[in-house]
């Protein structure tokens, strides 16, 4: 069935950060909407997060256990028009509320947990009407962790893969709670053979973090084994490690 945009959820959290706001949180089948509750008209005051930019959403006590709240807090990737060039790319925004409604702190745990898993939920869903049957499995539609294999060329491109990987990519895994294991790959032909021997079964997807050779590498190393036929359907990514990176622009960006 079609989703529809009905409300799901409907809260009222404190915005967590410098100025403490109160809003009112609406979850519908395809948008989280933010509306603070001031005196301005509703219209200035109002913020609609797609679904399909959500990566992920956690509940969590402060460590202060005096506080008997529990806070949510949404990681979106939206796009925005670059200033400087013509397109758009994508930035980080994350939203924070606090959850403070009853004296238990347990009772603030269980509401935030309920909006995290239905946050969660909606959002793969709408990752899945967008990307179809590319879209991976995730999280919230397996029945345990998602486990990925990540291979890291440290000297690709301008040797910046690692620090790509420590600033950035580690968070946004975490983000989407996607556990993965690290290689650090240490020689040509490392990931060829790690990948020709692995058991496959360990791994819902192969990513490499690096310039288009390593992935010729996995994928060489995919069809020199026995099941080649079944191992050549494991979901492979790539994410921009190299220099020009142009495959991994094709796939994610230039195709739409
Ligand atoms: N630790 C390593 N030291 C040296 N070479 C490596 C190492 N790990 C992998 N390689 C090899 O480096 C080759 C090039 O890798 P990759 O495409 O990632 O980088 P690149 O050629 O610098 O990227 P770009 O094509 O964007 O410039 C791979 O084919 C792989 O065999």
């Amino acid at each position: 069935m079609w989703p529809t945009n009905l409300v799901t959820l409907y809260g009222e959290f404190t915005v967590t950060g410098i100025r403490k706001v109160r809003c009112a949180v609406s979850l519908t089948d395809k948008d989280l909407i933010v509306q603070r509750l001031t005196s301005a008209p509703a219209e200035r005051n109002r913020l609609v997060f797609s679904l399909k930019d959500c990566v992920g959403c956690r509940a969590y006590r402060a460590n202060d256990s005096s506080d008997p709240a529990a806070y949510l807090a949404v990681y979106f990737y939206l796009q925005k028009r670059r200033w400087v060039s013509s397109g758009v790319s994508r930035q980080r925004v994350e939203r924070c509320f606090r959850l403070s409604a009853l004296q238990d702190p347990c009772a603030n745990q269980e509401e935030a947990e309920k909006w995290a898993r239905a946050v969660r939920e909606r959002s793969a869903q709408q990752h899945h009407l967008r990307d179809g049957e590319c879209s991976l499995a995730t999280t919230d539609n397996l029945s345990r962790p998602f486990r990925m294999m990540l291979m890291v060329n440290p000297q690709s491109g301008k040797e910046k893969a690692l620090a790509l990987y420590n600033h950035h990519i580690q968070r946004m895994l975490n983000e989407a709670n996607i556990s993965h294991t690290l290689v650090i790959t240490e020689r040509q032909n490392h990931a060829r053979e790690l990948v020709r021997e692995a058991d496959l079964s360990q791994w819902d997807a192969l990513v490499i973090l690096s310039g288009d050779g390593l992935l010729f590498e996995v994928i060489n190393g995919l069809l020199e084994r026995p099941d080649w036929e079944e191992a050549i359907r494991t979901p492979l990514g790539i994410l921009p490690g190299g220099s020009g990176n142009a495959l991994a622009a094709s796939i994610h960006h230039y195709s739409g």
